[in-house]
């Protein structure tokens, strides 16, 4: 039969306002269509068709099993075109230009060459550690600065000064403007690409605005710490870092890439690198306030394991069961990216007797898959212990790790080892040193923080009040000390 005799996957018709349809957490808007339309669900979008997946089978059947034709991305005017992001690998369509970025990529940052990153994470898991003992109020401030300063130091060899820096502000500044605009169909103009000629002044042409501000910031971003480094190396004063080693090898005639490409894979380590890892730890600090029981397991755990008379190491990992499976359950609880990243289908495919047509945008809805009461029983609530019996679980068939917050297919997360082992090294240490209590208001009253996220590409906690404090003496002297620890 010919494809186009088969139906179209079903779904509800929309209007030509997708938000008016979604509303809000859209993440869980497509979860309730589930019941209605089933895991696969097509919606076109002002002739755009978008193809929701609502299942792990789903996802794993097209995503995955398909890769070859489902891994590029839709085309971006918003995002791309109009605040720059053209020179991002994860942006990229899928081909030659976008394979050479990601091997590049590769080549420094498999899970076999992990010394030199794991040293950097510890460092800074320290300072962070030291800058909590006198501001424990700004600990967002303080996580962001601990995550852009290991990306920092690993993609351009600079350091991040303890407080107050430049360049967490212009990067923090222009990751803003990309996850607020970062979900496929936010803005009209990713449906109606014509309207970026619009001009600026127009009072209604407000994402135009948004996208010239943006975009200074986008290019700040990726030219001033390139910048710098390569000044560093006319002045013989480079550490050992990414664009350091692959500039070196180009004026060495080594194997390496073009300048553009290095400097593109640079700027995407850098973005990629620093608000995934930040939603996590501040995920982190948020179950902690809720759930003190929780807390005071894994305080055990490392008591145990560990002692009082240190700090963990990313060695002691494999001991520590139950800190692995805390930081599983922050991934699945409320997920970083509950949409993943949106996939673009290069063919016409056949599913389950429908028709997808080349061209159709593939939403992952990993949110979905994480929240299926089927696979991870009770899901709204945050148990540490969920992942620490993986053999009961793998023969209940329930509970599987949480990979899929790292993407599919070809286009998975390349930095997800980095990432993973960021967020372990942060909790651990946190643990081990501080606890993290409820906040009390001026009237002595406790303040119950309330668990909400953002609703865009990467969701945030939203702000809440929490306490912060060392767990003892004893805790507050192995803080201090780690400033002249040599690692
Ligand atoms: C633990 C935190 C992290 C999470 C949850 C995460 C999640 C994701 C997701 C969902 C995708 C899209 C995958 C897809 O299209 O199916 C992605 C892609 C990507 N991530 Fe991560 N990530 C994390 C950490 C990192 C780190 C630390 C880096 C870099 C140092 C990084 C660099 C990238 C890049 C470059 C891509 C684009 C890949 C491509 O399009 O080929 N990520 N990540």
């Amino acid at each position: 039969h010919p494809l186009s005799s088969l139906p179209f996957p079903p779904g509800p018709r929309t209007s030509w306002l997708q938000r008016s349809v979604t509303g809000l957490y859209p993440w869980r808007t497509y979860a309730k269509w589930k019941e209605i339309y089933g895991d696969v669900i097509y919606i076109r979008l002002l002739g755009n068709p978008v193809l929701v997946l609502n299942s792990a089978q789903a996802i794993d059947d097209l995503l995955n099993k398909r890769g070859h034709i489902y891994s590029s991305r839709p085309i971006r005017t918003m995002i791309v075109d109009l605040i720059g992001w053209n020179w991002s690998f994860s942006t990229m369509a899928y081909g030659e230009r976008w394979k050479r970025h990601r091997n590049l990529f590769h080549r420094h940052f498999r899970q076999t060459v992990p010394t030199h990153y794991q040293t950097l994470q510890l460092k800074e898991a320290h300072t962070f550690l030291r800058t909590l003992l006198h501001s424990p109020d700004s600990f967002r401030y303080l996580t962001r600065r601990t995550a852009l300063a290991v990306v920092l130091n690993l993609i351009y060899g600079q350091q991040v000064a303890e407080c107050g820096d430049e360049h967490v502000d212009v990067a923090d500044a222009a990751l803003a403007g990309l996850t607020s605009a970062g979900i496929f169909g936010t803005y009209l103009v990713d449906y109606i690409p014509i309207l970026r000629h619009i001009p600026a002044w127009l009072p209604f042409a407000t994402f135009k605005r948004n996208a010239l501000k943006w975009r200074e910031l986008n290019r700040k971003m990726v030219e001033n710490p390139y910048n710098v480094t390569k000044e560093m190396l006319r002045n013989g004063k480079a550490t050992l870092c990414f664009v350091a080693q692959e500039l070196e090898n180009l004026s060495l005639g080594l194997e390496a890439e073009e300048e553009e490409t290095i400097k593109h894979v640079a700027a995407t380590a850098y973005a990629g690198g620093s608000d995934t890892v930040v939603s996590i730890v501040l995920s982190f600090f948020l179950a902690m306030t809720c759930h003190p029981e929780a807390q005071k397991m894994a305080q055990q755990e490392i008591d145990r394991v560990i002692g009082n008379d240190r700090l963990p190491t990313l060695a002691d990992r494999p001991h520590l069961p139950l800190i692995q499976s805390l930081c599983y359950e922050l991934l699945r609880w409320n997920p970083v990216t509950p949409l993943g990243l949106a996939h673009y289908l290069t063919e016409d495919d056949e599913y389950n007797g429908y028709q997808i047509p080349k061209g159709t945008t593939v939403i992952p809805n990993v949110w979905a898959v994480f929240h299926d009461p089927e696979t991870y029983p009770d899901p709204m609530s945050f148990k540490i212990d969920r992942f620490l019996d993986t053999e009961g679980n793998a023969l209940a068939g329930i509970n599987e790790i949480p990979d899929a917050i790292f993407g599919f297919g070809r286009r998975t997360c390349p930095g997800r080892f980095i990432g993973l082992d960021f967020v372990w090294i942060v909790v651990a240490s946190l643990l081990a040193t501080y606890n993290i209590t409820k906040a009390i208001d001026e009237k002595g009253q406790v303040i119950e923080p309330e668990v909400v996220y953002t609703s865009i590409l990467i969701s945030h906690p939203k702000p809440f009040k929490c306490r912060i404090f060392p767990r003892s003496e004893g805790a507050k002297v192995l803080i201090e000390q780690t400033k002249d620890m040599v690692i």
